[in-house]
């Protein structure tokens, strides 16, 4: 019936259970796609043919690099099929999934982007790979990256560890941070952050809680998982704004600018299913990209089965392999529309 237009899907359990697969089945049948699970245990060729490979192999792929080495050989079964089967289209490539495991490499290519033609920026990072503070110390310096910062893992998905953060108030307590980790200056925001959420040529943004303003200071290190604070749900208490702070005026994104950030870095990374995070600064007004994701959750996002397959007919059709699509494409992506 459907010939080889199937979509083979792979992601985890934990992913897999956020899924609607009737409605995403019934998405894929409405544009003439089967849509199928892909056995990761089985042969793959025995499960073919098909057409696109949609995944989100971050997990494995992380595990992979670990020196796990069933995740390994799994990654190299899947690289070899891909390989074989150049026709695939794969969403997204592997290689290019691969810059976002690695926090300090993905704040590199947004920082080596023209962005910051249009006021936005990457807050000041340095890579922490030592225990010995001093060398921490000058490294901190020659990045200008000041008090307080966040240090964040250098693995940037994948796992649970990959989550698990700290505020640094102060010099005195560098010893908390545990390389390899990376340390971001900390942009004052008033607890409010924007996930830009991309599909291929489509974006959408929706508004999250996020950390209230800090200050540098003798106080002690803030322990936090990033998992607790910027879901459409989080109430943590490091939301809550001081008194003081409730005054600060709220600035409105701009879509325009929002849309700019999503263009660039769908090209920059060359991939279609991104999730960008993005602050915006108390009083200079400028916008701080503070993270992006692989494939994340889109929570929020309208129809986001239409706008995956829209997306995956669109790269079908294009005809022409995915590394030259980014780069061909018009200068800006479109803004989903709600009623
Ligand atoms: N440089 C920064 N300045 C101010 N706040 C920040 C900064 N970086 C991160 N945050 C805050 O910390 C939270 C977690 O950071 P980040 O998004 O990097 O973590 P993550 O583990 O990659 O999260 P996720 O993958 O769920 O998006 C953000 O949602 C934001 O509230
Ligand atoms: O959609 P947002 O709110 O941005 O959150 C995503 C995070 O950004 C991702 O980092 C999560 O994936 P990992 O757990 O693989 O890092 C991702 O996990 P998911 O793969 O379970 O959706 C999401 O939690
Ligand atoms: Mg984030």
């Amino acid at each position: 019936m459907f010939g080889n237009k199937r979509i083979a899907c792979w992601m985890s359990e934990k992913k897999s259970q956020k899924v609607k697969w009737a409605e995403f089945e019934q998405v894929c049948s409405n544009y003439g796609y089967e849509l199928f699970k892909l056995d990761l245990e089985k042969d793959i060729e025995n499960q073919g043919p098909f057409s696109v490979f949609l995944h989100k192999l971050t997990d494995i792929i992380a595990l992979a690099n670990q020196g796990d080495a069933k995740s390994k050989n799994t990654i190299n079964l899947v690289e070899n099929y891909i390989s074989t089967h150049p026709e695939i289209i794969v969403i997204d490539p592997i290689p290019n999934v691969r810059q976002l495991l690695d926090r300090y490499k993905a704040y590199s290519i947004i920082h080596a982007t023209d962005l910051h033609k249009h006021g936005v920026f990457t807050p000041n990072f340095c890579e922490i790979t030592t225990s010995n503070n001093q060398k921490t110390v000058e490294e901190l310096n020659a990045a200008c990256v000041t008090y307080p910062f966040i240090c964040k893992p250098s693995l940037g998905h994948g796992s649970k560890k990959a989550h698990e953060m700290l505020i640094v108030f102060n010099e005195g307590n560098l010893r908390d941070c545990k390389p390899p980790c990376v340390a971001q200056a900390f942009i004052n925001h008033n607890a409010i952050l924007y996930k830009i959420f991309i599909v291929g040529d489509q974006y959408y943004f929706v508004e999250r809680p996020s950390l209230k303003n800090f200050h540098a200071s003798d106080q002690k290190t803030i322990f936090f998982d990033s998992s607790d604070v910027s879901k459409a749900d989080s109430q943590s208490s490091l939301s809550v704004l001081d008194l003081e702070d409730e005054q600060i005026p709220k600035t409105r994104p701009d879509p325009i600018i929002l849309g700019k950030i999503a263009c660039t870095l769908r090209k920059a990374f060359k991939m279609d299913l991104l999730g960008v995070d993005v602050v915006i600064e108390n009083f200079t007004g400028k916008y701080a990209i503070i993270d992006v994701n692989a494939y994340p959750g889109y929570d929020g996002f309208p129809n986001f089965y239409h706008a995956l397959l829209k997306c995956i007919v669109d790269q079908v059709n294009s005809g022409i392999n995915t590394e030259r699509k980014h780069n061909l494409k018009v200068d800006c992506l479109n803004i989903i529309k709600t009623n």
